[in-house]
């Protein structure tokens, strides 16, 4: 399977979940963070789901997998510990569905990689299914790499990036400036403050 990385909004989507066990919490933890709307199909799910339930975070339909629940999902992970029940959300998925499959991911279309953020700054890390402890290993290295103090960062850049986009300097002048952000010392929030300043006035 050739994949590639790709920032999914999954805000009101549809995403269907089969199965409430530990590998649907990890799934719907994500998903969560992505103000996905999510339906678990399960007779049974693990206590941390049943509170998201109880909170309204998601809907739960307390039953078996039929083929009539995926209708209208946008993203199907199928996550329960019975392979056939498995292979039969599968086989029943809309052609229009992505698909994650717990189990055995080339049964899918779509991983999960391993990933932290620091406000609008992502870093995630797959090894194409080689060695998911790696992944979460090189995870670990890079959220030392980039601290929390990267969140604020962020957001110094992107308040700097919006005023040049709007200014009426130079395309040029913009240019050098975009590159100048990043490789001098704009950690400094006393720099930050100082080049907003300036850019405001543009
Ligand atoms: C990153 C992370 C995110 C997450 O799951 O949320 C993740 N697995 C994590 C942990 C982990 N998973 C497993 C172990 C046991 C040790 C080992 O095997 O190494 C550990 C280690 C641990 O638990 O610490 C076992 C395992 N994993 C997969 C299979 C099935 C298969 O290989 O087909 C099996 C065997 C199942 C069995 O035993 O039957 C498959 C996948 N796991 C992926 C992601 C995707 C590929 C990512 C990549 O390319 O690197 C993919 C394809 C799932 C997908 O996306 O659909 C998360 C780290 C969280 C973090 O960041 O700390
Ligand atoms: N991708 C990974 O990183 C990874 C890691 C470990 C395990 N796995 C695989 O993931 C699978 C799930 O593991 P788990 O630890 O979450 O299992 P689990 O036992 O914690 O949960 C299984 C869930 O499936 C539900 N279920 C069973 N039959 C069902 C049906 N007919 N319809 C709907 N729901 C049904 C159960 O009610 C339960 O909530 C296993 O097959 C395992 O091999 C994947």
């Amino acid at each position: 399977m050739t994949s590639i990385p790709l920032m999914i909004d999954l805000k009101n989507k549809k995403t269907v979940v089969i199965g409430g066990g530990t590998l649907a919490e990890r799934r719907i933890r994500t998903l969560l963070e992505g103000e996905a709307s999510i339906h678990v199909i399960s007779p049974e799910i693990r206590s941390t789901l049943y509170s998201f339930f109880k909170q309204g975070l998601l809907q739960w339909s307390e039953k078996k997998f039929v083929p009539g629940d995926l209708k209208d999902a946008a993203l199907i992970i199928v996550a329960t510990n019975d392979s056939e029940i498995n292979q039969s959300v599968v086989q029943h998925a809309p052609a229009h569905a992505w698909i994650n499959a717990v189990e055995r991911a080339s049964d899918g279309d779509v991983h999960f990689p391993s990933y932290f953020k620091r406000g609008r700054l992502s870093i995630s890390v797959s090894t194409g299914g080689a060695s998911p402890t790696l992944a979460s290993k090189i995870k670990k290295q890079l959220e030392e790499q980039y601290d929390d103090s990267y969140e604020a960062y962020l957001d110094f850049l992107f308040e700097a990036r919006t005023l040049l986009k709007e200014s009426s300097l130079s395309h040029e002048k913009k240019k050098t400036l975009l590159k100048q952000l990043v490789i001098e010392d704009f950690m400094d929030t006393e720099k930050q403050k100082e080049m907003l300043d300036w850019l405001n006035k543009y």
